[in-house]
């Protein structure tokens, strides 16, 4: 299983559509709390094997980082641990602050 791009106006549209998404964020801690897209969550080495164990794995996970590179690597990893629908977030949280504004917090 591979992973999939998904650009900033489809996760918007899953966001305003009430689809039961999962958006993880694999910046530093600062980079997130300074900004983020609102209803993600912060992954990291510390607390990625519990949301490997705890989740879903049905539910779509959509991973945010800076540009839209370190989130492809990121994606993939979840996709071999058995997710069955990850994407990066193309552009990253740079672009999603610029065309989803609305969505951050
Ligand atoms: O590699 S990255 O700058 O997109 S996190």
């Amino acid at each position: 299983m591979n992973f999939q791009f998904m650009n900033p106006d489809e996760l918007k549209a899953k966001i305003e559509a009430g689809e039961e998404i999962v958006v993880v964020d694999i910046r530093d801690p600062g980079s997130f709390a300074a900004g983020s897209i609102k209803g993600s969550l912060l992954l990291s080495n510390d607390n990625v094997q519990l949301f490997i164990e705890q989740t879903d794995k049905s539910r779509p996970v959509i991973v945010c980082c800076y540009h839209g590179n370190s989130s492809q690597s990121a994606a993939q990893f979840l996709a071999e641990q058995g997710f069955n629908d990850t994407y990066s977030l193309q552009g990253g949280y740079e672009l999603w602050k610029t065309v989803c504004p609305e969505y951050c917090h």
